[in-house]
């Protein structure tokens, strides 16, 4: 990719937990093979990026406490002149914008194809990922606030590529009447894929899908979107001051949290180890890495939801280090 020309920009869109990251992991590692230097921003709920060792030696640019509705297009705006200044110094040959997983799509879209950035930029796909093992229950009215459901709705619908992921963690029968209840909502049109871990063919993946009008002013400057609160709802709680924890006491603390705590990320202290470990919980599953002492690690707990009674979460807090 040449620098004159505009730099290609990807957006990962997806609810909480659904594997944007993971997604963005595998574009990188595309990235790295072609030569490309990319540029990415980052947008996390809550005050602390906790994933920022997964991306060491990358160029990140983070818009924490992400708020997506209101306050993102002015964040946003912030970061990619930052990121513009930047250039100049060290020019990027593609970038990434990862959303939270509570960000209506459309605002960055909005940003990325107004005027301000449009000769610069190039949006090609926003690709959404969706979690399937979570996607019926996510859309159902039984089980999810209508809040969730709209919001999934949205990520959808402004997907130009859609890529089910977590498709092992369903029976096998169920796929085709997830991809059925998606393409309703989606379109026929829609490019859908299915896959496990992101692992998605990068010509899929990079394709250029999204058109943009490059003459005047852009369209998306005049047309107001109307906003919705998607995430009135969504918090995200902060733990400090963790003990040292074993790991399979924390993670059957993990799955016993209240339902509407979706999605857990930090790093814990490992007891007897002094092993600082990286976690993920989502889907209610949670995973662990360790991170090397160099990365001079704190141990911190994340824990990201829909209408979080936090008194309730304390308590079971409690349980856990009394
Ligand atoms: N079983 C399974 N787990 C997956 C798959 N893809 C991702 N994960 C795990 O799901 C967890 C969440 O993945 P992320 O990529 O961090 O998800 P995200 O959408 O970036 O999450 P947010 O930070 O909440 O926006 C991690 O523990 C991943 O390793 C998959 O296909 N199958």
């Amino acid at each position: 990719m040449k620098n004159e020309k505009r730099v290609p920009v990807f957006v990962l869109s997806g609810f909480l937990g659904s594997g944007k990251t993971t997604v963005l992991l595998k574009m990188l590692e595309h990235c790295k093979n072609k030569g490309w230097l990319p540029g990415i921003i980052l947008n996390e709920l809550g005050e602390a990026n906790v994933e920022s060792h997964l991306f060491e030696n990358e160029k990140v640019f983070e818009l924490l406490n992400g708020c997506i509705c209101c306050t993102i297009q002015d964040d946003l705006k912030e970061t990619m002149n930052q990121l513009i200044v930047e250039m100049e110094k060290q020019p990027i040959d593609i970038l990434f914008i990862e959303g939270t997983g509570v960000a209506n799509p459309l605002e960055i879209q909005e940003v990325l194809l107004s005027s301000q950035y449009i000769n610069q930029f190039e949006l090609m796909s926003i690709i959404t990922v969706l979690d399937a093992s979570h996607y019926l229950e996510y859309q159902s009215i039984f089980s999810s606030s209508s809040e969730v459901r709209n919001l999934m709705k949205e990520q959808t619908v402004c997907g130009s590529l859609l890529f089910l992921n977590k498709t092992d963690l369903i029976p096998s029968g169920q796929l085709e009447k997830i991809k059925q209840r998606i393409t309703k909502i989606a379109g026929h049109e829609k490019v859908m894929i299915e896959g496990v871990y992101g692992q998605i063919d990068p010509e899929v993946l990079f394709e250029k899908r999204i058109q943009s009008v490059l003459i005047g002013n852009s369209h998306s400057e005049d047309e107001h979107h109307p906003h919705h609160h998607h995430h009135s709802t969504v918090q995200a709680i902060k733990l400090e001051n963790v003990p040292p924890l074993k790991q399979k006491t924390f993670e059957k603390w993990l799955k016993q949290l209240p339902t509407n705590v979706l999605r857990g990320k930090g790093f814990i202290e490992s007891e007897g180890s002094e092993q600082i470990v990286s976690f993920q919980y989502a889907s209610k599953k949670a995973e662990f890495m360790p991170v090397p002492k160099s990365l001079n690690r704190k141990p911190i707990i994340i824990l990201i939801g829909m209408g979080l009674d936090e008194n309730q979460i304390r308590d079971h807090w409690k349980q856990l280090v009394k």
